[in-house]
């Protein structure tokens, strides 16, 4: 390591003095004008873990679906699965050093993490559309060159994009083709073997509203469009040339809200869907005849995609071992009619994609999703082994056809992280396919009502939780109390947790009504405020 020239480099990016990042669900994240530094200093770390491991890492520049003035980092580890947890402390030692501790510290992590010096660095840089994010993926950039990385720049990427082409990188093109060109390819032709076989449907049924949240998800949709068949009819709103990325738009807005983003004019029974800031997310929705407002979250989509599957691997005559995994957040019903109805077997893992996607890796299909609409399917290796040899050799016709559908389903779901623009198409071939409308798929069971509300303290880690965060182990009283109030109410859980990327505390609460889910919500949050260090003034009633 150059010395000289990290001190000199460094200097340019330097850390405003008393600064602390934390490194939280997904990486870091804040205002932009507070990032540059940690920016440089990533760029370092994704060096160390490049000659770590001896692949490619990636680095993407976004801050997903927050507001368009802040940022965020997140790194990518070699087969498109997010930074592994054993590197997330190195990540906050080297964003929080002092000028005149870095280079200590990156002493330390090489020897801690074992880096060997004489490998070579690889890095993969993407970037949302962000004002700030050209300027700070430069800062990465300079970061991978004072100590000797390779880097390659793809400039303005959806953030699964960027996982795509680092495990395709990392697989020496066994995952596909490490270009846009490759991504496009590769889904567009799985989707359109898909959905050859479908029933043809009225000219109606082929239309989709996407809200692109005013993000990368409207420029990568449209690179994409010449590629799609003809059947495709998508339409995009919140392209990004109007109004800003995030602002009363996008998936997170849509689910927080429960109501239509702004920006796209929604006529009854119509498909709709919303991606978020960097196109990671995606939850559809539509308004009934009535005006009343229908959401089709996460959790609806994971229970599509399962029947779908299930009824595949049931046609191959495989006993391969499929499983959902979701998080304390996902509604009550759909947790039900996965057990009770499906027979699927259900894993509760606390919240954050690193935390669904390990546990997902456990199963020959692992479907995860997050409530807010972040998820994919994993499948083994051996299980996609199996199904490419029956879809090609399996003499009974059936089996085989089936296989072969599963095989499409393979190459068109992104393993590597939730996609929005591979899920989309994941969900069209599958209601393509079973014929049904957004109102059938909606009505595959019903929500239980549900609030998610906020409240902040004084010190969000004096709530410890357990039990995959559905129960407070501190402070004391809290989930005596919270078990108290749910007793009230039917069909009633309730539970929180400090947030992993806001300061705040979490509460959810669900039950058979929505004025009873809010007022459940509301007395857990009076509860969080009285035990738990309260700032500011106590929560008011919804
Ligand atoms: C309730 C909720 O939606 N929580 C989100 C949110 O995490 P928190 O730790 O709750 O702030 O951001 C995460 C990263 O995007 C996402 O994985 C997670 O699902
Ligand atoms: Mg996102």
């Amino acid at each position: 390591m150059d010395s000289e020239a990290l001190k000199k480099y460094s200097a340019l990016h330097p850390k405003p003095a008393g600064l602390t990042l934390q490194y939280g669900t997904a990486g870091f994240r804040t205002k932009a004008e507070q990032l540059d530094h940690v920016m440089f200093r990533m760029g370092l770390l994704a060096v160390l873990r490049s000659k770590a491991v001896v692949s490619t890492i990636g680095i993407m520049v976004t801050a997903s679906h927050n507001p368009e003035e802040d940022n965020g980092v997140k790194l990518v580890d070699p087969l498109g699965e997010m930074l592994h947890p054993s590197w997330e402390e190195y990540a906050t030692q080297l964003a929080n050093a002092e000028e005149g501790e870095l280079q200590r510290i990156i002493t330390e992590i090489c020897q801690k993490a074992a880096v060997n010096h004489h490998k070579d660095a690889s890095v993969f840089i993407g970037r949302d559309t962000r004002p700030s994010s050209e300027k700070l993926s430069q800062s990465v950039i300079d970061g991978i060159s004072v100590l000797g990385g390779q880097y390659h720049d793809y400039g303005l990427v959806t953030t699964p994009q960027l996982h795509y082409m680092v495990c395709c990188r990392n697989t020496q093109g066994q995952y596909g083709k490490a270009t846009l060109e490759g991504y496009y390819e590769k889904l567009s032709k799985a989707f359109t073997e898909l959905i050859k076989q479908s029933p043809s449907s009225g000219e109606s049924q082929r239309h989709l509203k996407i809200d692109c949240a005013n993000g990368i998800g409207a420029l990568k949709l449209s690179e994409m469009e010449s590629y799609f068949p003809e059947e495709v009819l998508i339409h995009l709103y919140n392209d990004g040339t109007k109004e800003k990325l995030n602002h009363l738009c996008g998936a997170d807005f849509v689910k927080v809200h429960q109501k239509p983003p702004r920006g796209l004019d929604m006529k009854p029974n119509e498909r709709c869907c919303s991606f978020d800031g960097d196109a990671d997310r995606i939850v559809y929705y539509y308004k009934d005849t009535t005006g009343h407002f229908h959401l089709i979250d996460g959790d609806k989509i994971a229970t599509l995609i399962s029947i779908f599957l299930k009824e595949l691997l049931a046609k191959v005559g495989q006993t391969l071992k499929m499983a959902v995994v979701q998080t304390a957040y996902a509604n009550g019903s759909s947790t039900r009619y996965l057990e009770e109805t499906l027979k699927v077997p259900v894993h509760c893992v606390k919240t954050g994609v690193k935390h669904l996607h390990h546990k997902a890796q456990e199963f020959d299909v692992g479907v995860y999703f997050e409530a807010n609409g972040h998820g994919t399917v994993l499948f083994s290796k051996a299980a996609e082994t199996k199904i490419r040899q029956l879809a090609k050799e399996e003499k009974d016709d059936e089996k085989r056809e089936a296989a072969k559908v599963l095989e499409n389903m393979i190459d068109l779901i992104n393993q590597t992280v939730g996609d929005a623009v591979s899920d989309m198409l994941v969900i069209e071939a599958i209601l393509a396919l079973k014929g049904l409308t957004v109102q059938q798929w909606d009505a595959i069971y019903t929500d239980l009502p549900n609030r998610l509300l906020k409240v902040q303290v004084a010190d969000r880690r004096v709530i410890d939780t357990t039990d995959a965060e559905r129960r407070a182990v501190t402070p004391s009283g809290l989930q005596e109390k919270i078990d108290a109030l749910v007793k009230n109410y039917k069909l009633s859980r309730a539970f929180v947790r400090p947030s992993g990327t806001e300061d705040v505390i979490r509460i959810y609460a669900e039950a058979d009504t929505q004025e009873n889910a809010d007022a459940l919500a509301h007395e857990v949050s009076l509860a969080v405020y009285h035990l738990a260090g309260g700032k500011g003034a106590p929560p008011q009633p919804i």
